[in-house]
């Protein structure tokens, strides 16, 4: 069981958490801005065949408290959210979750990275390179090993050069070492040097972008986390964005990225797990969505037709747009 620890570490984490969800309210409904199997698709000089991020068995339920419940009715109920959802991700792969608005994607990148609400209950196993961490150990790795790229520059301190913010990723080096390491990073990622005495609303969308990947690598991750990472870009833009999840991934690095975005899932993930009410329907390799009758699941087959390349595919349950309507795209990049 992955059980969260009632310290003081997990309170901070919990409301740090709680912020960056009301964050993530604010935004992703409004401006749809941040909030945040088996393919081996790349064998790492690492990994032996194991995964590098392995989630089994996750189910997260909140603890609901009515006011207005007639007094004969309990005024507490829970609400499950996820239930026993399953996903892995080994060395070298981008694996992509799918999934409709309000399904719990974030909530899975919350658990992973060992953020939990205060009125939430948290089930399952999940394993870092072989090793079953606990919340404890989760949160340790939080920032070091398993990093959490969200998309949004209102995750970075708008009061901060975003140098001196990226630097700070990296506690455990040198004040040198930390300012060559950030140096190496935003040369790596296209980043000049006078980028570093900016401020967070001085930046590009697309530089805003690199420094919070920057901030994610600085301590050398195995694993990211990405949260709807892509929305505002067009299309090109958001693929050559994901450019960058594609060489860390080629490193023998494992990428989670979270989209409601399939179109752009195929196009830079090695699999793609299709997620519907709060858990894992299908997990498929990304070859496997050239041909439905690859595809096992009925909501997964339903998302192929909704593609707009299959038009004139979808049957019964197609608008006039030729959409069919299980597509879980409804907002799209634009909104
Ligand atoms: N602390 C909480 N208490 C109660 N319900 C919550 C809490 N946090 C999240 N939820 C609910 O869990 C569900 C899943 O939320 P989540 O943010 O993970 O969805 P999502 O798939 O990321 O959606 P989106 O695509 O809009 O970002 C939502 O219905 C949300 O209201
Ligand atoms: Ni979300």
């Amino acid at each position: 069981m992955l059980e969260k620890a009632n310290d003081g570490a997990a309170a901070q984490a919990a409301s740090a958490n709680k912020a960056a969800a009301i964050a993530h309210e604010q935004t992703t409904h409004k401006d749809a801005q941040l909030h945040h199997h088996h393919t081996h698709a790349a064998t790492s000089h690492h990994d032996g065949g194991h995964h590098l991020l392995q989630v089994e068995d996750l189910n997260v339920s909140f603890c609901m408290y009515d006011e207005d419940a007639p007094y004969f009715q309990a005024k507490q109920r829970d609400v499950q959210v996820l239930h026993g959802l399953s996903i892995a991700v080994h060395a070298g792969e981008i694996v992509a979750v799918v999934g409709a608005s309000g399904s719990g994607k974030t909530l899975l990148a919350d658990a992973v990275l060992g953020l939990f609400e205060p009125n939430s209950t948290v089930t399952g196993r999940i394993w870092f390179d072989g090793e079953r961490m606990d919340a404890e150990g989760l949160r340790a790795l939080r920032g070091h090993g398993l990093s959490l790229v969200p998309q949004s520059v209102s995750h970075l301190d708008p009061m901060m050069r975003v140098g001196k913010q990226v630097e700070g990723f990296a506690n455990a080096l040198s004040k040198a070492e930390r300012k060559a390491r950030r140096e190496q990073l935003f040369e790596r990622y296209g980043l000049g040097p006078e980028v570093a005495r900016l401020y967070p609303h001085e930046l590009s969308g697309g530089m805003a972008r690199r420094v919070l990947l920057c901030c994610a690598l600085m301590d050398d991750p195995r694993v990211i986390v990405a949260d709807e990472p892509t929305p505002g870009l067009d299309l090109d833009l958001a693929v050559r964005a994901l450019d960058d999840f594609r060489s860390f991934a080629n490193e023998g690095n494992g990428v989670l990225l979270i989209t409601h975005d399939i179109e752009l899932a195929l196009r830079v993930a090695d699999r793609v797990a299709v997620f519907k009410d709060g858990t894992v329907v299908e997990e498929a390799a990304v070859a496997n969505f050239a041909d439905p009758a690859l595809l096992s699941d009925p909501f997964t087959r339903a998302l192929w037709h909704a593609l707009p390349e299959h038009d004139f595919a979808a049957t019964a349950s197609t608008d006039e747009q030729g959409r069919g309507n299980a597509s879980i795209d409804k907002g799209g990049r634009s909104c």
